[in-house]
């Protein structure tokens, strides 16, 4: 597995917030650090981004290549508990222990400061990953997310795969279902392209809209007109993403 990390020239004064961007389904590290142009805005605020890969690599599992929206690529950023996914397809705790490990050793960012964000399998991996761990992300925002991987195609074809068919399991690492019992209290930024040929089926985000209403999380749930799901949309919108997560990250 490779990463990609952007370092802005205000780490030569001392460590830097970092935030993380969780990349979609078929997405590398590549896809967000090579289209959308967010490299002027972390330099503007003075910080660090990372972008993890979407799944372990360099695996051979049955199945594993054979679909674009299971296996590699689509790690879901959960711990699988199947086997044989259960060895390898660990993203959640790359994510949020390996990676920030080795960071912390090699590169100078200032652990106390960390936010999430990411588009769509991405999105959900931002949000569900911030509700599990309220006290230490300071900043969330997504793009087109997918809110409730308990009730929609993607979703539930990833959660039988690494978890099994007994679903009572799944609504531990959906967002929507995570959203009232988190405690997670900062404003969420999230923008929703319209003509998303994704949005009705796999998306919905009128259920995180509700699911943040009832938990009275402070959501701003940005319907984009005649915008779809590709990094387009991603970078036109980017810079309103680094001032949300800025002024999260850069207070004390
Ligand atoms: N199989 C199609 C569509 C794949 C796609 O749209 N992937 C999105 C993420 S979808 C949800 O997680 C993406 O970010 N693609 C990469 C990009 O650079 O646009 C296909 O392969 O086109």
């Amino acid at each position: 597995m490779e990463f990609s990390i952007y370092l802005p020239p205000q780490v030569e004064a001392g460590p830097r917030p970092v935030l993380y961007w969780l990349s979609g389904l078929t997405c590398t590290w590549a896809n967000f650090t090579e289209k959308a142009g967010a490299q002027r805005y972390a330099a503007e605020h003075g910080l660090i981004v990372v972008c993890p890969d979407t799944s372990p690599r360099g695996t051979d599992l049955p199945g594993e290549h054979e679909a674009w929206d299971f296996g590699s690529g689509a790690g879901f950023y959960i711990d699988a508990t199947v086997d044989p996914w259960s060895r390898y397809y660990r993203m959640y705790t790359y994510v949020t222990e390996e990676l920030p490990a080795l960071l912390a050793d090699a590169f100078p960012v200032d652990r106390r400061r960390e936010g999430i964000c990411g588009h769509s399998m991405g999105g959900h991996g931002a949000l569900t990953i911030a509700f599990k761990n309220p006290q230490r992300f300071r900043s969330l925002s997504a793009f087109a997310p997918i809110v409730a991987p308990t009730h929609v195609p993607w979703g539930r074809k990833a959660f039988a795969g690494y978890f099994g068919a007994e679903e009572a399991g799944w609504v531990a690492h959906d967002a929507c279902e995570l959203a009232a019992a988190s405690g997670w209290r900062a404003p969420i930024l999230v923008d929703q392209g319209l003509a998303d040929p994704f949005l009705d089926v796999q998306l919905q985000p009128e259920r995180f809209a509700a699911a943040c209403s009832t938990a009275g999380i402070p959501l701003t749930l940005r319907r984009q007109e005649g915008y779809d799901h590709s990094y387009y949309f991603i970078a036109t919108f980017i810079g309103d993403h680094f001032t949300h997560h800025a002024r999260y990250l850069l207070g004390d």
